[in-house]
């Protein structure tokens, strides 16, 4: 996960960058059979044009994409030059037919004689027209067909425009002279309209220019005839203030800036009616009466999902409580029956289950993500639509879009323990990625091609719409009464053919509603970057610091996830199908939206390639441990953690850390008299373990025990773990293991079994890896497909560097320290014994001398050398002098204790001369006062209600306080 590198092996990327897809494979290898001209073929003057041109080309589209709502199209997709020069000719004809330079001789009389010629007086148009084309190149370069349909409106109205002119000016024809033309519409008017009014008259071809201009108008826009009324209305409401929209917010009385900025963040549920309506309408209620619907205010659903989510996300729960817990109280959260309307369709028993266990997991979809899952296309509507609308697809356009604003609140200042000021990284760290798409060709290809298999097979159905996601679309496929919905899945093989792909997955019914759904992988994949998931309603309306960005689910909805919630997370997948990348995302989410006082963490990286990057960000508190046995201990000590958490939370009276926390802050929690405790809330611990079969490997029952009694009790301590591994099978996964750990995400695994073994259904094996993967939160039994959040290893770059800027890691001493006494053991190897005796030798002797060994020893001088190494290494005696005998730095006294440190005995001799990574910990631990052990001295006050612990425990259990800087 962390930086790829040459020596991960053959098949492996080198560097983060995602694979390129397939598409982009494809054109790439297109484009060599016809090469085109590349920059440097083309001469240097002509090359230095060219990069003029584009500069200023850039700073105009610049200055046009800030007009108003700031818009930032991909890069690679811009069309600055060609908007450049629409301006260009549009202030060149203004300058001649609006600002009189007609007469200025020859640039006045030609741009005259074009314009004027060419569209009569209708040239006075132009400037607008052309501007109009440049605005659109400018700040929406990459919506084609869009900018297509605006083209030919564009043209049609000139057309229609030259041909009224020439009407109105007396049909003066092809021949006459310059004069005359440019006073009617010019050589085009004349081209059109004369025919035309010899055929049916003057008023005749007045009638068919206006129809034409009125159908321009309509292409332009894109207003179906049936639609006309609507719009029209819609225009007079927003004239007279009588938009839905105000008619929404009627009810409100005026809001301040932070209501309004509130409303903006929970108030989307207008937005989602249209979606739920076209389920519940079906595809022949138009936009017009789900307008009606909204401007009734039925705000039914809207009222029961705010409830759900507020109510199920502050929720806290009792040491103890089981995910079955949880899912129950979720699901009874569910049950209340929200108060609503009459007339308004309840939500399902399905949608409101589904609803609460989301958000029970702190999980949810973006809202706007509704409105555009709504782009589950009107397809039948669409195909009767006139000449002009069938040419331009039906879809709503997609406020996600547009950038969001940053997130908000938590990048202030926050004021961390021991008044240090600590500000998050900002969002800017994590840039925007291409804005996704609602519809391709792409997708069109895949409908005409379902549509076909159900003709061929003659089965009585219809592809109703679809919705894209990044990797996938979900089509929507309704049954005529009467037929059998394995009609369809029967299908399954043919529609793999139809659209030239074995991965297809069928979902019939799709979840909540009666249609089955069919996902197809996109021919043109969409990445998800961290930066838009993050910033995405969900996920700022929370500051929760466990909150991360999941990624995008098929209908194009951003996911979030509480990973307090889950509470504790299996992640599997084959290797390279995503899971460090997922890792990653998650980290660099808590890094982004967590203080160190909220939120520490404890990685275990075997691999020790995955999470080098966060090394020394101050949520560690420990250095990232790659050995796989330091690895066990550790989760060992998380064990003593949470008990120890667990006796402090019972002996204040308190089951949940959160209840713990929010009490201290509120100073409601008083420490016993006498005792010099400064009560801090506790950080949440985020356990991380990188590759869970390495760790299986080397202890597996230790790893196993631990896992189990941290995953059934943790969660009311705050302490969560994920687990990843690429080789989920039954003996890294076990079923114990599996039992307790209740959230699952599993990416592309290479067998069914595999599938099974983390998900506990088939699956994940027809996934298409680089970030495609199933989300199982606890609670559920149907798994979310969604694509993964991608986090590029420069943006992680950066928030590491803004993160450490701020604090240094303080690592614990106890926490399982990669020792460095442990190399120097292996160096010894067989040579104990002698070493033992060279000890002896030296320090009672108090003589460092090499030939002395050789001689006392009776070993060879390379060995006598050696030996001496060992002895500097370990403090005994100092540097070598050149020929003199080394100082030797341990007193005959301490020689038992220096011995037992050499035979790994307890009671080390290694604070003799501590080594320099030990003497830093120890000044770490001096500074945070990690010394007295406050807690230690109340909790010997108290009677310990839950005893967890054995004599062996209770020595080291006091060290778990230092957590928290307590
Ligand atoms: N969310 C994503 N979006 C786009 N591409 C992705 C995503 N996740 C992974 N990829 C692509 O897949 C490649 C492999 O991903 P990653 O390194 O996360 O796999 P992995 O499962 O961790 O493999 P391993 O277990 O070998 O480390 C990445 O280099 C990237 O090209």
């Amino acid at each position: 996960m962390a930086p790829r590198t040459s020596s991960q092996g053959e098949g492996k990327t080198t560097t983060r960058k995602p694979r390129a897809s397939s598409s982009s494979a494809k054109t790439t290898r297109s484009s060599k059979s016809t090469p085109a001209p590349v920059e440097h073929d083309f001469p240097l003057p002509v090359r230095m044009v060219r990069s003029f041109w584009m500069g200023i080309a850039r700073v105009t589209g610049g200055a046009f994409r800030k007009i108003g709502r700031d818009v930032h199209p991909p890069y690679e997709v811009r069309r600055d030059g060609t908007g450049l020069f629409l301006v260009i000719i549009a202030i060149v004809v203004a300058s001649v037919e609006w600002w009189g330079l007609r007469g200025t001789g020859g640039y006045g009389g030609f741009v005259h004689a074009v314009a004027g010629g060419t569209f009569g007086f209708m040239a006075v148009l132009m400037p607008p027209i052309l501007l109009i084309g440049a605005i659109r190149l400018f700040r929406w370069p990459e919506e084609h067909r869009a900018n297509n349909r605006v083209g030919i409106g564009l043209a049609l109205l000139s057309l229609a425009g030259s041909g009224i002119s020439h009407v109105v000016g007396g049909l003066p024809p092809v021949s006459a002279p310059f004069d005359e033309l440019w006073a009617a519409g010019g050589m085009l008017g004349a081209l059109v309209s004369v025919p035309l009014a010899g055929l049916i008259s003057g008023p005749g071809a007045m009638a068919v220019m206006i129809v034409l201009g009125l159908l321009s108008l309509m292409i332009l826009t894109a207003t179906p005839f049936r639609h006309i009324p609507a719009r029209f209305r819609e225009g007079y409401e927003k004239l007279m203030g009588q938009h839905p929209e105000s008619a929404r917010r009627a009810g409100h009385t005026e809001l301040t800036g932070d209501e309004h900025d509130q409303s903006y963040l929970y108030d989307e549920q207008p937005e989602k009616k249209p979606r739920k309506k076209m389920r519940l309408f079906g595809k022949d209620k138009d936009a017009e009466a789900l307008a009606a619907e909204d401007l009734l205010g039925n705000s039914g659903e809207g009222a029961y999902d705010q409830a759900v989510i507020t109510d199920a996300y502050d929720h806290t729960t009792a040491p103890g409580s089981n995910p079955v817990d949880l899912y129950d109280e979720a699901v009874d959260a569910a049950h209340e029956e929200p108060a609503i309307r009459p007339g308004v369709r309840r939500p399902t028993k399905d949608e409101r289950e589904r609803a609460a266990i989301m958000d029970a997991v702190g999980l949810g979809r973006e809202p706007e993500a509704d409105t555009q899952a709504m782009s589950a296309i009107d397809l039948t509507s669409y195909d009767t639509e006139d000449a002009a609308t069938s040419a331009i697809p039906q879809v709503p356009s997609r406020p996600s879009a547009a950038p969001l604003p940053p997130i908000p609140a938590r990048t202030e200042q926050l004021q961390l323990s021991g008044d240090v000021a600590y500000t998050l990284p900002s969002s800017d760290f994590l840039p925007a990625g291409p804005p996704s798409k609602e519809r391709s060709e792409a997708n069109d290809a895949v409908v005409a091609a379902l549509t076909n298999t159900l003709q061929q097979f003659k089965v009585d159905a219809k592809v109703t719409g679809f919705s894209r996601g990044p990797t996938v679309t979900r089509y929507e496929i309704e049954l005529a009464p009467g037929t059998k919905v394995e009609k369809v899945t029967a299908l399954s093989k043919n529609i793999s053919y139809a659209v030239a792909s074995s991965d297809v997955r069928i979902l019939s019914p799709i979840p909540g509603k009666s249609a089955i759904g069919i996902e197809i992988p996109n021919a043109d994949k969409e990445i998800v970057v961290l930066g838009d998931v993050l910033r995405s309603h969900n996920a700022r309306k929370t500051e929760h610091p466990m909150v991360m960005g999941v990624g995008k689910d098929v209908e194009g909805g951003f996911v979030v996830a509480n990973l307090a919630k889950m509470p504790h997370l299996l992640v599997a997948g084959a290797t390279g199908a995503g899971k460090s990348s997922f890792v990653n995302s998650m980290i660099t989410s808590i890094l982004m939206r967590a203080t160190p006082d909220e939120v520490r963490m404890v990685m275990v990286d075997p691999k020790r390639v995955e999470l080098t990057a966060y090394e020394g960000v101050p949520h560690l508190i420990t250095p990232i441990i790659t050995n796989p046995k330091k690895a066990a201990e550790a989760l060992q000590w998380v064990v003593k953690e949470m008990d120890t958490r667990y006796d402090d939370l019972a002996n204040f009276g308190f089951k949940h850390v959160d209840d713990f926390n929010k009490a201290v802050r509120n100073g409601k929690v008083v420490v016993p008299e006498g005792s010099k405790r400064i009560l801090k809330p506790y950080p949440y611990l985020l356990v991380i373990v990188d590759e869970l079969a390495d760790l299986m490997m080397v202890a597996p029952r230790d790893v196993e025990d631990s896992i189990v009694r941290i995953t059934q009790l943790a969660r009311a301590a705050g302490i969560h773990l994920v687990l990843a591994t690429q080789r989920p099978s039954v003996d890294v996964v076990t079923g114990l293991i599996k039992a307790n750990v209740p959230s699952r995400m599993a990416f592309a695994t290479s067998s069914v079994t595999d599938s099974r073994v983390v998900l506990d259904q088939p699956g994940a094996e027809k996934l298409l890896g680089q970030g495609d993967a199933l989300f199982l939160p606890m609670g559920t039994s149907k798994p979310m497909r969604v694509q993964g959040a991608w986090v590029t290893e420069s943006e992680i770059h950066s928030v590491v560097e803004h993160v450490k800027g701020q604090l240094k890691a303080e690592y614990r001493n106890d926490v399982a320290v990669e020792a460095p006494k442990k190399q120097i053991d292996d160096d010894i190897g067989d040579d104990l014994e002698l070493l033992l005796q060279a000890t002896e030798l030296v320090v009672t002797t108090q003589f460092g001398s090499t030939s002395m060994l050789q001689r006392k020893l009776r070993v060879g001088f390379a060995k006598a050398g050696r030996l001496m190494d060992l002895l500097e290494s370990r403090g005994v005696v100092g540097p070598s002098e050149g020929s003199k005998a080394r100082d030797v730095l341990v007193k005959p006294d301490d020689l038992p204790e220096v011995l037992a440190a050499m035979r790994g005995d307890e009671g080390s001799a290694q604070d003799v001369v501590p080594t320099a990574t030990e003497a830093a910990l120890a000044e770490n631990a001096n500074a945070n006062h990690y010394g007295t052990d406050l807690v230690a001295e109340d909790l010997d006050g108290f009677e310990q209600a839950v005893d967890y612990h054995d004599g062996a425990d209770d020595e080291g259990s006091e060290d778990a306080w230092n957590l928290t800087g307590r």
